[in-house]
């Protein structure tokens, strides 16, 4: 029997086109494509420059593209390299400098005249933070700001809010507002009992199903979906594919996706774009996927030693009967988990299942971790009881890597370098701290280890990237898989007893994927004395393997612990 929230969450294919059929119904105002014979995209051959750099002189971002997609093909763009692939979808949100110049018609021969403003674009390769700005990570759990207090509801529809105007990026255009297609959506896309919520305090699946809704229902004739199954469970990905599936093959509107080159491509999509080393290879998706197979190296793990799964190993975290509830509803039950010195674990589950509220217990910054009390619960972290560590002092001992910390960690101009952002690992803590001499000698030695294990050396394939040149580059200005893999390193580089990784992955690229979870495998990466917890959705990002690793799953609430 599928559970409550399963059933909730899943739809039909019927109730699906009754949907389509709502979509593109006549009573809609607008037709979604002005042109219904002309291609969706085309462009005949280019290179593609940013603006401002001077064709003569400067190397395009891409070279000798030639693209047409026609109304019928379903394409994906997949990309080698994150940055490569967000370069694409730069090109079509036009950001990029097309030359030849396409001339009046544009490249969006089937869109009305100005094209971007029947364009939606919805990434979840990047953060999507506007501003460099800090942003408190536990606002979730604290609702500290007055924005924090908005509901999904009212987020979704920001001009009924006045300071929520200016930032709405998706503007709804009352001509184009259907009540009657938000509600349907929000049904398909089990949004419905989380409407009246906070906005903040969704988890990352739902929020990333909500950024899917908002652009839809500003009834875009092109979504462009860069990794738009990132965080989504299992059983969340099958629906978002046939949702998006049933919503492509009515053109209403056309999806074009992005994914990461080890990512599945959908059965649906047709045609494949492969973005690599500035070019970009188009054309029907079997010729484009024997191209891909030669750059996507196999990336099984290998055997390793030396790392237990049995039950022995000194504990780091006990929980006894840990329970978190807002009100009457109970996001945490009973929880009883041993967290050991020299253990891997797998922690997985659906979306909105408490993984993220776990790991904010983990690391203090839930509130109810100091409610955890005898003779109720037990919740102690390096053996002593939470309530009696101040929360810095757990910082100082947990290196971590999550979504929420990657949108929040600063990144004002000029920002830090890369070097120094690896060193607050050390600490925790989100700037660089004086020391004495010793001590900075010590940690520049484990930078550079991390450095040169982590750094260019590991993933750029043309090997012409030299790591003091990563080293001293400022931090926000690089791709966001590097900026990852940064964070990355912070989250190492202090050999913490206590190390948690959350969708560590999402953004990176095959061979950044490969140098990290080779990495993870080594000694040197995490040690027997270090414990660490991986959160991913997808199997093959586990870096360890059955008899290496833990796997722990938490399911509404209840946490089920398999050695
Ligand atoms: N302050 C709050 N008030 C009410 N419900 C909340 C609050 N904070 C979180 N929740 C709910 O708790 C549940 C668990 O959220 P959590 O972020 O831990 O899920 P998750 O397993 O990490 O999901 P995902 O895989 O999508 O990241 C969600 O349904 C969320 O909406």
């Amino acid at each position: 029997m599928p559970r409550r929230a399963e059933r909730a969450e899943s739809f039909c294919f019927r109730s699906t086109m009754l949907l389509v059929r709502r979509l593109s119904s006549p009573s809609s105002s607008r037709r979604w494509l002005s042109n219904s014979a002309a291609p969706i995209l085309s462009i005949p051959r280019a290179d593609i420059f940013r603006f401002g750099a001077a064709t003569s002189r400067s190397t395009p971002v891409l070279h000798s593209v030639e693209w047409t997609i026609q109304q019928d093909e379903a394409w994906a763009v997949v990309g080698a390299g994150s940055g490569e692939k967000a370069a694409v979808f730069e090109l079509l949100n036009g950001h990029l400098r097309i030359y030849p110049s396409p001339g009046p018609e544009g490249i969006f021969p089937a869109l009305p005249a100005d094209p971007y403003t029947s364009l939606a674009f919805v990434s979840f390769a990047n953060r999507h933070t506007p501003s460099g700005a800090f942003y408190d990570v536990s606002a979730r759990y604290g609702a500290v700001r007055d924005e924090d207090r908005y509901t999904l509801r009212q987020t979704m529809f920001p001009e009924t809010i006045q300071d929520l105007k200016s930032r709405s990026r998706v503007t709804l255009d009352h001509d184009r507002l259907d009540m009657a297609l938000f509600d349907d959506l929000v049904d398909k896309m089990g949004l419905r009992d989380l409407l009246d919520l906070p906005r903040v305090v969704l988890s990352n699946g739902q929020t990333r199903r909500a950024r899917i809704l908002k652009a839809l229902i500003s009834k875009p004739r092109l979504l462009l979906l860069d990794e738009p199954l990132t965080g989504l469970d299992v059983g969340n990905r099958a629906t978002m594919l046939d949702l998006l599936h049933s919503l492509h093959a009515q053109n209403a509107p056309h999806v074009l996706l992005g994914l990461r080159t080890q990512d599945a491509i959908p059965d649906w999509v047709t045609h494949l774009a492969l973005v690599d080393g500035g070019t970009l290879q188009t054309g029907k998706k079997d010729e484009i996927l024997s191209l891909k197979d030669k750059m996507q190296k196999a990336a099984t793990p290998e055997a390793l030693s030396g790392v237990e799964t049995k039950k022995q190993g000194d504990p780091v975290v006990e929980m006894k009967n840990v329970n978190v509830a807002y009100g009457p509803r109970k996001v945490l039950k009973d929880i009883n988990w041993t967290i050991r010195k020299g253990h891997r674990y797998h922690l997985r589950g659906a979306n909105g299942s408490g993984k993220t509220t776990l790991l904010a217990l983990l690391t203090g910054d839930h509130p109810q971790s100091y409610t955890q009390r005898p003779p109720a619960s037990t919740f102690s972290l390096f053996g002593t009881p939470r309530h009696k560590l101040a929360t810095t002092s757990v910082h100082s001992r947990i290196g971590i890597l999550t979504p929420e910390l990657f949108d929040a960690f600063p990144r004002r101009s000029p920002g830090m370098t890369v070097r120094e952002v690896i060193g607050t690992g050390f600490e925790g803590g989100y700037v660089p701290v004086g020391l004495d001499e010793a001590e900075v000698q010590r940690r520049t030695r484990r930078v550079n280890e991390i450095l040169d294990a982590l750094g260019p050396n590991a993933w750029d394939p043309t090997g012409s990237y030299p790591t003091e040149t990563f080293a001293s580059a400022r931090f926000p200005s690089l791709p966001i898989a590097q900026q990852r893999m940064v964070l990355l390193m912070r989250a190492l580089v202090g050999h913490h007893p206590l190390v948690l990784l959350d969708e560590v992955w999402s953004g990176m690229d095959s061979a950044f994927v490969r140098a990290a979870r080779r990495y993870l495998r080594s000694e040197e990466g995490v040690g027997k004395d270090q414990a660490v917890i991986v959160v991913t959705h997808l199997e093959e990002e586990v870096p360890w393997v059955d008899g290496e690793v833990v796997r722990v799953e938490i399911r509404d609430g209840v946490l089920s612990v398999r050695e």
